[in-house]
């Protein structure tokens, strides 16, 4: 078992956005997330992703309470926000070398991180836009540099609110066999989109479903 969350609760504002979640995240799951506006999907993918602490119930790591491992669980998953959380005075090659550098034990030095942008870059199609200032980028320029990291990254779980937005469909049919490759190399994602989730997922074993009714329900495939 990878995460597991035990009667997992959240308050918002004295509504219920979700109480008693009971919800495993195995090696090789691939979790879609779904629900109406406001319903609590993005809350819940920050408190996985430890940025929330206002929440009731246990979530462990491996067994272990992820209050006592933070810092190997932090090492261990990538969350990637519904805003591209690039710098926009930084060049697209600057914000994913600043990310490694933050991320990674330093491997084969500056030059080898470097070269590592590069692929990463250009396997979101933006080779030839390393050195473009991302305020320059278009929204989905912007988007490909946030997701840049999926392929610099060695995280076994990926967190990821809505990374389709903005992307287009070559795009969003790339990013959906990033995901799949991934749980099936043994990873784990947690995914939320209001897209209509492209169409490789569907048909993909790895596929699991968690929906919040919005009325406060979250019902978790099996
Ligand atoms: N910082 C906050 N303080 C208080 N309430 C908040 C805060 N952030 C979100 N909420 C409330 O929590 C509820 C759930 O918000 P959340 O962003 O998790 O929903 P969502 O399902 O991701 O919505 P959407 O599909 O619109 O992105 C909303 O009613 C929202 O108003």
């Amino acid at each position: 078992m990878q995460l597991d969350i035990q009667k997992l609760g959240c308050e918002r504002d004295e509504r219920w956005l979700f109480s008693d979640l009971d919800w495993q995240i195995n090696p090789g799951e691939l979790w879609r997330i779904e629900g109406p506006n406001g319903s609590g999907k993005t809350t819940l993918l920050r408190i996985l992703s430890g940025q929330m602490a206002d929440y009731t119930g246990t979530l462990s790591w491996h067994g272990e309470k992820l209050s006592r491992c933070r810092e190997a669980f932090m090492a261990s998953m990538l969350y990637i926000g519904h805003r591209p959380g690039v710098k926009k005075a930084l060049t697209a090659l600057e914000n994913l070398d600043w990310y490694q550098a933050m991320s990674t034990v330093e491997e084969g030095g500056a030059r080898a991180r470097r070269d590592a942008c590069f692929q990463a870059l250009e396997a979101v199609g933006l080779a030839g836009f390393e050195e473009t200032p991302v305020e320059a980028l278009s929204a989905g320029q912007q988007r490909r540099v946030a997701l840049a990291r999926l392929a610099l990254g060695h995280q076994r779980l990926w967190i990821l609110d809505e990374p389709f937005t903005a992307i287009d469909r070559d795009g969003v049919r790339q990013l959906e066999r990033w995901m799949m490759a991934h749980c099936e190399a043994g990873g784990s994602v947690v995914v939320t989109s209001h897209h209509d989730s492209g169409e490789l997922l569907p048909a993909s074993r790895v596929l699991r479903n968690l929906r919040f009714d919005g009325q406060g329900g979250v019902h978790v495939d099996c």
